[in-house]
């Protein structure tokens, strides 16, 4: 069962939270290549630029690693970035989103795919949330992990090799929280969770952890249909895994995978997105400061 009482540790932290860290980590991503396709030279760059800023977040804390996972059969690589639990370290709680982006019509080296929604928009709310905890000092129990997958648009390809990996490895990942496309607000709900290809049990989680530290929000539920997103590779493996979505699937942003999924179809603004970033937290710092 998953205890809410952390609330001195997470209220403090969730204020440090900023919407315009969101916002400028999307602009930087769909902006700064022509694509990120995990098989282009913008795939590949935005991997490695995205390694050099969390490095940077990371400073000199020595607990904190980052690394980039090689996938052996195309270029772009995941990132990883590691706070190694104190006291619980065996035990390791997972937030991802995906790095790569995609033109439905077909992605060449010079295709132009910004993919701010789909999913830069994942990546920078779980970003604000890592920097927050790094600069507070915040020391978890528990290992927590930070990923960026590669080639998620290709069929899970990355979640599926990092998955894989765990699986094989015996790695003990105690909850995996996924979050592609969080910025773009299609209805009047603020979080839709997506309930096939995850666990009921941390469904059930998230929605008490928005209702205990984010109680103005709206969380609806809906079906994907299908394996959506990076989710599915960890539960296809056992793990458990949740995937709060931005919208129901009948208002979700119809202009992912074309040159138009830009910021500035979501108001040039990441207050949507600002709301899975402080989810997030509340997630990472519940789920971490667990002992056993
Ligand atoms: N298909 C997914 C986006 C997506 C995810 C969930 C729902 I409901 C609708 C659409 C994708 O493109 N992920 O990269
Ligand atoms: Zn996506
Ligand atoms: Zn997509």
């Amino acid at each position: 069962s998953y205890a809410i009482d952390n609330d001195a540790e997470v209220t403090p932290l969730l204020s440090q939270i900023q919407e315009s860290n969101i916002r400028a980590t999307i602009e930087q991503l769909s902006t700064g290549y022509k694509n990120r396709y995990y098989t282009t030279s913008g795939g590949v760059s935005a991997s490695d630029q995205l390694a050099a800023s969390w490095r940077a977040l990371a400073g000199s804390r020595t607990d904190v690693t980052v690394s980039q996972f090689t996938h052996p059969s195309w270029p772009q690589k995941s990132v990883i970035l590691e706070i190694k639990g104190t006291t619980n370290p065996g035990k390791i709680v997972v937030i991802g989103g995906h790095l790569d982006s995609i033109l439905l019509s077909g992605t060449n080296e010079n295709s132009i795919a910004p993919g701010a929604d789909d999913d830069a928009s994942g990546v920078a709310s779980l970003q604000e949330a890592m920097r927050v905890l790094l600069s507070s000092g915040y020391k978890p129990k528990r290992t927590l992990q930070f990923m960026a997958y590669a080639a998620e648009e290709v069929g899970l390809r990355g979640s599926q090799g990092i998955a894989t990996d765990y699986k094989n490895k015996g790695k003990k990942v105690v909850g995996v929280l996924q979050l592609d496309m969080t910025n773009y607000q299609g209805s009047s709900s603020d979080i839709t969770m997506i309930t096939d290809y995850t666990n009921s049990a941390q469904n059930k989680f998230v929605k008490d952890l928005a209702a205990h530290y984010l109680p103005t929000l709206k969380v609806n539920e809906d079906r994907c249909g299908y394996a959506c997103s990076d989710h599915a590779s960890w539960t296809n493996k056992g793990y458990v895994a949740s995937f709060p979505f931005e919208a129901p699937l009948a208002n979700d942003n119809k202009l992912i995978h074309t040159s138009n999924d830009t910021l500035a179809k979501s108001g040039n603004n990441a207050n949507h997105a600002l709301k899975f970033s402080k989810l997030a937290l509340a997630y990472l710092v519940e789920l971490g400061s667990d002992g056993k």
